[in-house]
Formats: C-alpha cells, structure tokens, sequence
C-alpha cells in the first residue's frame, strides 16, 4: 500500500471532543488488516537501531506500540492516565491540544540505561510524548527517539520534540491543527 492508501484510511471528525478541532480517526486505519499491518511495517523499517523497550502511551499508543515491540522484538512499557497502574508509579503532567492531562508509569519499569522508543499513534503539540520522555529519563532510561503514526506538523510537536533532542518521524502528516 502507498502511504496515501494509508492516508486515506483515516477518517476527520470535526469537531470533536471540542468545537475547533479536526480529530484524526486512526480506529478506521486500524480495522483495515492490510493498513494495519502495512502500518507496522513501515514503523518498524523507520527504527534503524533497535530499541530494548517501546513506551506506548495509553490509549491509542497501546496499539500501535504492541504490535510494534513484537515486531522489532523488545519489551512494551505502558505509560498511563494517572491512577491505573498498581505499583509504585511516577507522575507528569502535561497539555494537549483539547485539554491536560497526567500520565504516569511504574517506577521500576525501565532500568538506568535502558533504550527506550516512545510510540504513540498521533504528534499534535509534543506534550504527552514529552511527559513520556520526561518519566523515562527520571528513572535513567535513555531515549532513542519516538514514532507516531500521524503528524499534525502545524501543532509544532515535531520542533518540540527535537528541540528536547529525539529523533522523530511519522509516517504521514495532516494539515492544520
Ligand atoms: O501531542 P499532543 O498534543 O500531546 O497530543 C497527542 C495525544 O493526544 C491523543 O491522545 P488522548 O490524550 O486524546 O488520549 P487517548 O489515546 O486515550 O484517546 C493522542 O493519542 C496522543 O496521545
Ligand atoms: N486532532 C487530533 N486528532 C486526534 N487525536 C489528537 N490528539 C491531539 N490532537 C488530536
């Protein structure tokens, strides 16, 4: 499949969850078996070095960050909405384009030194992955870039992201925010 193919499984909800926002549906690429598996595929040629664990970020980031660390062959690190995960956690706060929110993640998750590729299935500003990034570094896991499914450049979460110092890519972009 081409990356339009890809493209065009995604459906815009306008209008949701706020007036203002166009919502990027990737539940509509993920009931395509091909584009969901043609997805993954494309994720995983783009991690030149593998990582030891993927942190997905919950909810949509869950999926795509699964299927991935079976694929490239590492451990999954669920980074949560506060309040779900049963042991010992960290917490961060951070905004998104319709709202804040806090994620956290169990402490003893990841090890100093660990290398670890946060996914999530869509970039907007850059504040959930930050707020990821930001919870694996303070128990000393190493950042090795992050991948998403869709890009919203013009929300600035690319520029955000490298300015921190990942290494982003996404395997399509969609105009405004
Ligand atoms: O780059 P940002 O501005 O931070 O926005 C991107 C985040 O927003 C969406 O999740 P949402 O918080 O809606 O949660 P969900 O996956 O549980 O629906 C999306 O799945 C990303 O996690
Ligand atoms: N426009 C959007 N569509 C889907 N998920 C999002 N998360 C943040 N902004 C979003």
């Amino acid at each position: 499949m081409t990356i339009d193919q890809l493209r065009e499984l995604v459906r815009t909800i306008p209008n949701y969850p706020k007036p203002g926002i166009q919502f990027r549906d990737v539940t509509t690429l993920l009931l395509h078996q091909q584009g969901l598996s043609e997805t993954v595929e494309r994720l995983a040629v783009s991690v030149a070095d593998k990582p030891d664990l993927i942190a997905a970020i919950e909810a949509r980031g869950f999926v795509v960050g699964a299927a991935l660390a079976v694929r490239l062959g590492c451990g999954l690190l669920l980074i949560r909405k506060d309040g779900k995960l049963p042991g010992e956690t960290i917490a961060e706060d951070y905004a998104l384009e319709y709202g804040k929110d806090r994620l956290a993640m169990h402490i003893d998750a990841c090890t100093i030194g660990q290398r670890v590729l946060i996914v999530d299935d869509l970039l907007a500003t850059g504040g959930t992955a930050l707020a990821a990034a930001r919870l694996v570094r303070r128990v000393g896991g190493v950042i090795t870039g992050a991948r998403f499914v869709i890009d919203l450049p013009e929300l600035g979460g690319g520029k955000a992201l490298r300015a921190d110092g990942i290494e982003v890519a996404a395997l399509m972009e969609f105009a405004g925010a």
